[in-house]
């Protein structure tokens, strides 16, 4: 399967120090999307709710109405904020995620919005998997107290250079969705993110090696800086990973940029010498990825 990605691309994660204060967010988030576009980037990503610290007691003050879309400025100030700036450094925007409140069902959902060059809204993600986890003594947290989950897979095409997948943190543990985006053919998983202490050191690094190598396709893991003094510590290490599974870049703790530079033939070196894409034994298992709630 040669050609995923048509153009070499310079990606952006912008591993961002967030705190309580949503104006203050978004500014600080302006300032480092235009110092990763001078920078040279043409795709940058911001970490999950980069316009809100993270916890379920937060998501209903910051949430935002992004529905019917485009929303007014007043009903979502991120919305307006990224996409200017998309337009502003002509470059593919990830907004991280932000918490949403859809109107009309009345729910929350954590949300990722993906705008174009031209400040065009092109894919809407909101986070599939809800991060519901109970780890005695160690960790509790429960999404679902307040979060809707979304109901598909996200898959867009980023001309020049091919297709991508986005989910959220959590949804990487779910293979089956990382499969099914690499098979119908996306380059990059993209997963903005905020592991913790616990489940950081434990998994987030695995995770993202495990889904470059299950599918030999490139990923970009994007956190929020760590904050010691936040109710919820993010875990930092905003990392992209190589087909290969090779780890290309990792951040530290602390508020920073990682860049890397994506090349096309990495997935088909790899995918040459490990042929595991011609090797599947749909005979013997189903293809999964036919049966796929998509929108594309
Ligand atoms: N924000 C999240 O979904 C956190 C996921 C996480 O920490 C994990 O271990 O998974």
């Amino acid at each position: 399967m040669a050609g995923l990605l048509k153009k070499p691309l310079k990606l952006a994660l912008v591993q961002l120090a967030t705190g309580a204060d949503k104006t203050a967010n978004i500014a600080r988030a302006r300032a480092r999307v235009l110092e990763a576009s001078q920078a040279g980037a043409s795709l940058i990503v911001l970490p999950e709710c980069f316009n809100s610290p993270y916890g379920c007691q937060y998501f209903p003050s910051y949430a935002e109405t992004l529905l019917p879309s485009p929303p007014t400025k007043d009903q979502s100030p991120t919305f307006h904020a990224l996409s200017s700036l998309a337009l502003e450094t002509k470059t593919y925007l990830l907004g991280g995620s932000i918490p949403e409140y859809e109107t009309e069902t009345k729910k929350y959902h954590n949300t990722s919005l993906l705008f174009s060059p031209e400040g065009e809204l092109v894919a809407t993600h909101r986070k599939v998997h809800l991060f519901d986890i109970d780890i005695p003594g160690k960790i509790t947290f429960r999404e679902s107290e307040v979060l809707s989950p979304g109901n598909k897979i996200t898959l867009v095409d980023l001309p020049p250079y091919g297709k991508i997948a986005i989910a959220i943190c959590y949804d990487i543990r779910f293979p089956e969705l990382a499969m099914i985006a690499a098979r119908r053919g996306a380059f990059l998983l993209l997963y903005p993110g905020a592991f913790n202490l616990t489940t950081g050191a434990l998994h987030w690094s695995l995770q993202a090696r495990a889904r470059a190598v299950d599918n030999q396709v490139y990923v970009g893991l994007c956190s929020p800086a760590r904050d010691m003094e936040a109710s919820y510590n993010a875990w930092g290490h905003s990392m992209v990973v190589d087909p290969n599974a090779g780890v290309v870049v990792e951040a530290g703790e602390k508020e920073e940029i990682v860049y890397a530079d994506l090349e096309g033939k990495a997935i088909e070196e790899t995918r040459k010498g490990i042929p595991i894409y011609d090797q599947r034994r749909f005979d013997v298992y189903e293809d999964i990825s036919r049966k796929a709630r998509f929108e594309e």
